[in-house]
């Protein structure tokens, strides 16, 4: 018995010694001093203390609870606070490991996320990156060398400190054994400290630059602008450092020895003919580069690959592409590419074997089960409630229900507003008697929706009415209820930019929503798609800017667009949009009327959803035990990204895609391609950002309106200078 208990008490004691010795170091020395930008010998010293405590602490055996407890005793010391530490840990970063795996990139994201302020965000990142660049081997090498002591062991085993499995297509791809690097790549700087490191191939233009808002990717302070040696660029990688800064960076250009293995993983796994086709245009990629040379890169770096501003192609290598029924992820790696621009996140969702069919309501195509015309065409007079003649299809499922109605747990949300006390005040405040309204005899029908009809009439001024379809509520007594809750969204609405809610009214089954008349009943579809007008940048710009500050309005008051699509844009003037339709969508509306084969939904509805969405869509939708839809506020944003492509290049993405292949790309991570289109780099970054397959990594409302209110005024131009250089003003680089 002594003989097994003593490796490990031995082990017990080394990392009491080595985390003591950590505990010390950071007593003894001030963040400050390790991110030093003048570098001395001491802070060289300091640094390498560091880094081989760190690397040691990741080999040591500790309990979950030990882990995560160093982590925020670093991070602490780091200049974090308690609610950023939180914040890291609920996205994952809870011991060393997962923050010496990842990127900068996700860093900065979570930073963001997180609302750290500038400098915490800037010593965070700076710090991670030299303990990254240091601590390389020890996390490559830590699965050989970690030996479980002999004899039983009594603690848990730690999952925590295993390299983060990569889940594709839901299933857990192993790490390679075929494919070792613990030898290659080599660095031509063999020193200890960088074994597995790639250099990079640092870039000093002989140009006057000025490099906008972007920071170095190590300090994290502005690049700035000047001639010669203000900051460096790797021609690999694309990261731009300042020159100062060039040193602490290390050989960390290009891929971990973790996604190398995994993109070759892939390689071997997947390249079985065929891989190397883009499934959108069917045209054959350029041959890839060598796997070995230095500027492949992460998929997720390639933002920052295009170095023009107006260049639409990041210079990466191509990538291997799946195919459906593979089972397998396609990497959606950019590639080099004269005209397309392709999204750096090859974030998977495991994709659900059967694709639900999704039947398009568009126009006059009707369809069987189909209560009316759809895609809110224009068609000739009619009358209130033609369309009541209900389907003999509706569900007998919902019957079955003996709590009477859909349970609206999540939408605690959104549906919060006839909750509270005393609200049947409220209500009456906003009934509209429908015989007070004059309906107009002459052009009473505006549009047909999928998922009722809008009416014009006179109600103390022009209105419109939109007559509510209930039929997918079987039973009647029900459909009062659920009526007021969709209203309830509209009813605390007053925002310039979303639609004015003027009342409601309930009467003979029929259900209205009145709201003030948006003149010409022009939607932003109808502008972009139908009339196929552009919108120049500016006006882009301020739309999406409308758009973004009306949804943003409707999530802080708890209320989740939910459909936020062009068709669901007024456009009462080229200066202005006014948003509609709103916490109406979800999974019951869809699948009424039932069809055997699927759901009829709105035409290119596919385009807007979000690959979350995709991914819980199901062709066994049940009412009583189905999951409603998981809308949240980013799916929303992914919505807004697809409004922000239409308003861009005035096209729909997908839109020759069928709608099974759209949900099975999206579904896969795909995204649509950008065309050659004139907008800026942010531009499209902030399209990437919107299109992010985690939700999560995706921007607030919020954020994406400081974004568009921070985009340059004008397109930069690349001219080359003619010299004298410093002659030029400083607006002359715009
Ligand atoms: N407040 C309004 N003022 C003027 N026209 C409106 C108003 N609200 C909706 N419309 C018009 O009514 C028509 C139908 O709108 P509705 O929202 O019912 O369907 P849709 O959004 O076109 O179609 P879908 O079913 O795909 O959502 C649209 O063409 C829209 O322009």
């Amino acid at each position: 018995m002594k003989k097994e208990e003593r490796p490990s008490s031995s082990c017990e004691e080394e990392k009491n010694v080595v985390l003591q010795k950590f505990r010390d170091l950071l007593k003894s020395s001030s963040i400050e001093t390790f991110l030093s930008p003048g570098f001395d010998h001491d802070t060289k010293i300091l640094e390498k203390n560091y880094c081989e405590l760190v690397g040691r602490i990741t080999k040591i055996k500790q309990t979950d609870k030990e882990r995560r407890e160093i982590l925020s005793t670093w991070l602490t010391f780091v200049g974090l606070s308690a609610q950023n530490i939180r914040h890291l840990e609920i996205c994952s970063i809870t011991v060393f490991d997962s923050l010496l795996k990842i990127s900068q990139t996700e860093l900065r994201s979570l930073a963001d996320r997180g609302r750290f302020d500038a400098e915490t965000k800037r010593k965070l990142l700076q710090s991670t990156v030299i303990l990254q660049s240091h601590c390389q081997h020890y996390l490559h090498h830590k699965r050989d060398s970690i030996e479980e002591p002999p004899g039983p062991s009594t603690s848990t085993p730690n999952t925590a400190c295993n390299i983060p499995s990569l889940m594709v297509g839901g299933n857990k791809i192993l790490q390679s054994t075929s494919m070792n690097f613990s030898s290659a790549p080599k660095s031509p700087k063999t020193s200890s400290r960088f074994v597995h490191a790639i250099p990079h191939k640092w870039h000093r233009s002989t140009k006057f630059r000025f490099s906008g808002d972007a920071v170095c990717h190590f300090c994290q302070r502005p690049l700035g602008f000047g001639f010669l040696n203000a900051w460096e660029k790797c021609r690999s990688c694309k990261w731009k450092v300042h020159t100062q800064c060039k040193g602490r960076v290390g050989d960390s250009c290009g891929l971990t020895p973790d996604h190398l293995r995994f993109l070759f993983d892939k390689l071997i796994q997947e390249n079985n003919g065929g891989m190397w086709n883009d499934p959108q245009s069917a045209v054959p990629i350029p041959g890839s580069r060598s796997m070995n040379e230095p500027a492949f890169q992460y998929p997720d770096t390639a933002i920052d690959s295009s170095s023009s501003t107006n260049s639409s192609a990041p210079s990466t290598p191509a990538m291997p592409l799946g195919v459906p029924g593979s089972g397998l992820n396609p990497l959606t790696a950019p590639y080099r590419s004269e005209r397309k621009f392709l999204f750096p996140d090859t974030e998977m969702y495991s994709m659900h074997n059967k694709v639900p069919i999704l039947v398009i309501s568009e126009g006059d195509n009707h369809i069987e089960a189909k209560p009316d015309e759809s895609e809110g065409t224009i068609v000739a007079q009619d009358s209130i409630g033609s369309n009541e003649a209900q389907s003999s299809e509706a569900s007998d499922k919902f019957n079955r229900r003996n709590d009477g109605g859909h349970q609206w747990e999540r939408h605690t949300w959104n549906m919060s507003t006839i909750r509270v006390p005393n609200t049947q005040a409220s209500w009456n405040e906003v009934t509209i008697q429908p015989e007070s309204i004059e309906w107009d005899k002459r052009q009473l029908l505006i549009g047909n929706g999928r998922f009722g009809k809008v009416l014009r009439g006179f109600h103390y001024g022009d209105v419109a009415v939109k007559m509510f379809d209930m039929n997918h509520i079987r039973e009647k007594s029900k459909r009062a209820e659920e009526f007021k809750l969709e209203v309830s969204a509209y009813k605390n609405t007053r925002h310039d930019n979303i639609a004015l809610f003027l009342g409601y009214f309930m009467s003979d089954d029929k259900y209205g929503l009145v709201m003030s008349l948006c003149k010409g009943s022009q939607t932003l579809y109808g502008f972009l798609h139908v009339e196929k007008r552009k919108l120049d940048l500016p006006t882009t710009r301020r739309l999406a800017q409308q758009i973004c500050q009306g949804v943003s309005y409707l999530h802080t008051k708890k209320i989740l667009h939910k459909d936020l699509r062009t068709k669901n844009v007024l456009l009462e003037s080229i200066n202005k949009v006014v948003i509609t339709d709103f916490g109406v969508l979800s999974m019951r509306r869809l699948s009424y009327p039932k069809a055997d084969y699927g759901y009829i939904a709105p035409k290119f509805w596919v385009n807007y959803i979000a690959p979350e969405i995709v991914a819980s869509l199901r062709c066994d939708y049940d009412e009583f035990y189905s999951e409603e839809l998981p809308f949240t506020e980013f799916s929303d944003v992914y919505a807004f990204g697809t409004l922000w492509y239409e308003m861009l290049t005035g096209l729909m993405p997908f839109k020759a895609t069928e709608v099974e292949r759209v949900l099975w790309m999206k579904g896969n991570g795909m995204k649509a391609v950008i065309p050659n289109v004139n907008c800026t780099r942010e531009m499209k970054e902030l399209l990437t950002k919107c299109w992010m397959a985690d939700p999560n990594d995706r921007p607030t409302f919020v954020d994406i309106n400081l974004k568009l209110t921070s985009l340059p005024r004008k397109q930069r131009v690349n001219r080359s200078p003619s010299f004298p250089v410093m002659m030029k003003s400083y607006e002359s680089a715009f």
